[in-house]
This record gives structure tokens, C-alpha cells and sequence, in this order.
């Protein structure tokens, strides 16, 4: 059966806060919160749907809308794909024209509320950046001066990746860059190749190790970490992070890589392909650079991760 196609809007204003309104009691999953948005109707794509219902709906006239991400997801009653645009610029002062309540909450907020089933993934990609840094330790004595460096260009989600730090260094280093990552307001996440006891804010599973878990709920993965994400190169990693509940991965490599130059890369055309068959954000990772960063999310993807892109 061919899903419902629907164009939805997560409307962030200059403040950074994202507008969410209540369904009317009477409509499918109704009593929830939404981002406003609705069917779209033959012979309209899914940005002049998008316009259309964010102007009917809240008198808010869009300017530019970039995908943000796109989910699929069976109701037992209906089967629902969501094309999820970011709507950063737009006219007009938002005002509720169908009755519905409605509210501009910050992206952290977005978790008190109760959604959809399907918007899960929705918030986390309204939650995430465009941007992820992986901070490896190929060069020890640059470590601090790199993560300043992250850090200084405003990035505001790091993995560190510290593979070949005895776990003294691991430690010793979280120690001081974790509290630098808080002042920013950044998110560090820590391989899960690397042993280290100090608290972070989440863990970045290899492949490896992802397809070791067997489930969010299972023996592997007994207290689950605030952000979970994991590396993936094929579908069934993606299928199998989506099924154990990671909140969102990378995916690589889409380009040739300085560090794999003979390794086969994806390419967009497959990223694209990928990425439209799961519900979760995806960063498009190897041999990425700022330039490429209107593909990576014209293509469906969250953003770009990289380990040089930051420091370059
Ligand atoms: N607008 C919107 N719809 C969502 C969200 N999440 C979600 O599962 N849906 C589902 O998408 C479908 C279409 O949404 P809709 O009811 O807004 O459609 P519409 O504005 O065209 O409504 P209408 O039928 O009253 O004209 C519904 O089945 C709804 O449950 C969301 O965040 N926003
Ligand atoms: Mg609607």
C-alpha cells in the first residue's frame, strides 16, 4: 500500500525555539502535539504542501525550507510517510487559524511533550546540528588544541575517538575537555572502542559493536546512555541501529578519503538511498568538507561528520 504522504514543518524562529501546536481530540492521533503540517494533495509537491498547510494552519508564509528528514511509519490504522523540512526563514507572525493551541518551545523542551509515534525520530533530528566532529588522537600533544579549535568554530556535537590513548591519557583528558564541551553547550559522545570511566554524554557505537547489541532493552546494553549513536556502512547496520534504538548514525564513506584512498565509497546517489529507507538522522561521513554540506542534506542526511573538516 503506498503511504499517506505528508509535508510537515519544523518552524525554528531567530530565538532558536521550534513551534509545536495540539491536534484537534477529533483528528488521527489527536490530543498530541505536532509540528504543523499536513496531507499533500495530488499534483503539489511537498514544499508547496509544506507552504500551503504552514500558511492555512499557522499564517506563517515560508521563505526557505531544507529537508530535515523523512519518516516512514504504519499506524494500525494507516500507513504515514512524514517529509520533515526545516523552516529557518519565513514571514509573518505565527497565529493559531484552525482553533489549535500552540506554543514556540526550545529543542530540549521538545521532549516533555507528548507526540505521534512517529515524531521520535523528528525531534531528535530537530535536537541535532548540522555538524559532528570526531576528535581523534592521530597527533596526542594536539588533542586540547584541536577540540578548542571544535569548539571555537561552534560545533556543538564531538565524538572522541581515542583509539590508541593508553586509558590513563583517556581519563586524564576527558577530565579537562568534557567541562570545556559544557560551557559550549556541546555534546561529547565517546567511542565505545575507547575505555574510559569518566561520565560523558553519550556513547558512539563502532559497527562492530553495534551489531554485537541486541537490543535497547537487552543484556549488552544495560543503562542506556543519554545519547546513543553508532558508524554504519551498509543497510543492515542502519536497519539494526534503527531497530536497537540508536538515536542517530554515520554513515560512510560517501567520498574517497584521505585516510582510505583504495577504499570503495557510497557516493550521494546510494547515501540518498540509504538514508530514505530508515527513520533516523543521518550524518553523511568520509571525506567530507563544508562545501559539501547543501548535498548532504539535499540528499537527506542531518549534515556532515568529519575528523579534519573542523580544524582545516
Ligand atoms: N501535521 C502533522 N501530521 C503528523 C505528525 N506526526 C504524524 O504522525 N502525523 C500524521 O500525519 C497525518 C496527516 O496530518 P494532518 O492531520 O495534519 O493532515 P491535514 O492537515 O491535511 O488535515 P485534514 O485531514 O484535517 O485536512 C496524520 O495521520 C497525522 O497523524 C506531525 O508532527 N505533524
Ligand atoms: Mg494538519
Amino acid at each position: 500500500m503506498n503511504p499517506l504522504q505528508v509535508a510537515v514543518g519544523v518552524v525554528k524562529n531567530p530565538e532558536g525555539k521550534i513551534l509545536i501546536s495540539l491536534r484537534h481530540a477529533d483528528l488521527h492521533q489527536g490530543g498530541l502535539w505536532e509540528f504543523p503540517g499536513g496531507k499533500i494533495e495530488e499534483f503539489e509537491t511537498a514544499e508547496q504542501a509544506l507552504a500551503r498547510e504552514l500558511k492555512e494552519e499557522i499564517n506563517i508564509t515560508v521563505t526557505t525550507a531544507i529537508p530535515l528528514i523523512t519518516i516512514k511509519h504504519q499506524y494500525p490504522d494507516r500507513l504515514v510517510q512524514l517529509n520533515v523540512f526545516l523552516v529557518e526563514q519565513f514571514s509573518g507572525e505565527a497565529k493559531s487559524l484552525e482553533g489549535q493551541l500552540f506554543k514556540w518551545v526550545t529543542p530540549a523542551e521538545l521532549e516533555h511533550y507528548a507526540f505521534p509515534a512517529a515524531n521520535r525520530p523528528i525531534i531528535t533530528a530537530a535536537r541535532l546540528p548540522h555538524h559532528y566532529a570526531i576528535l581523534d588522537d592521530a597527533d596526542e600533544a594536539l588533542l586540547l588544541t584541536n577540540l578548542q579549535e571544535i569548539l571555537n568554530r561552534g560545533v556543538k556535537l564531538i565524538q572522541a575517538r581515542l583509539k590508541t590513548l593508553p586509558p590513563v591519557s583517556v581519563t586524564k583528558f576527558i577530565e579537562q575537555a568534557y567541562p570545556l564541551c559544557q560551557q559550549q553547550q556541546a555534546v561529547l559522545l565517546m567511542n565505545s572502542a575507547v575505555e574510559c570511566p569518566a561520565e560523558v554524554d553519550g556513547v558512539h557505537l563502532t559497527s562492530n559493536h553495534l551489531m554485537a547489541l541486541r537490543s535497547s532493552s537487552g543484556q549488552a546494553l544495560t543503562k542506556r546512555p543519554k545519547w546513543l549513536a553508532a558508524s554504519c556502512h551498509n543497510l543492515e547496520q542502519l536497519l539494526h541501529a534503527q531497530n536497537i534504538g540508536v538515536d542517530f548514525v554515520v554513515l560512510a564513506p560517501v567520498l574517497a578519503t584521505q585516510t582510505h584512498p583504495g577504499a570503495a565509497s557510497l557516493g550521494w546517489e546510494q547515501f540518498a538511498d540509504l538514508v530514505a529507507k530508515i527513520n533516523l538522522p543521518v550524518y553523511a561521513l568520509g571525506g567530507m568538507t563544508e562545501s559539501n554540506l547543501t548535498t548532504a542534506r539535499q540528499s537527506g542526511g542531518q549534515g556532515i561528520a568529519a575528523i579534519r573538516a573542523f580544524l582545516d
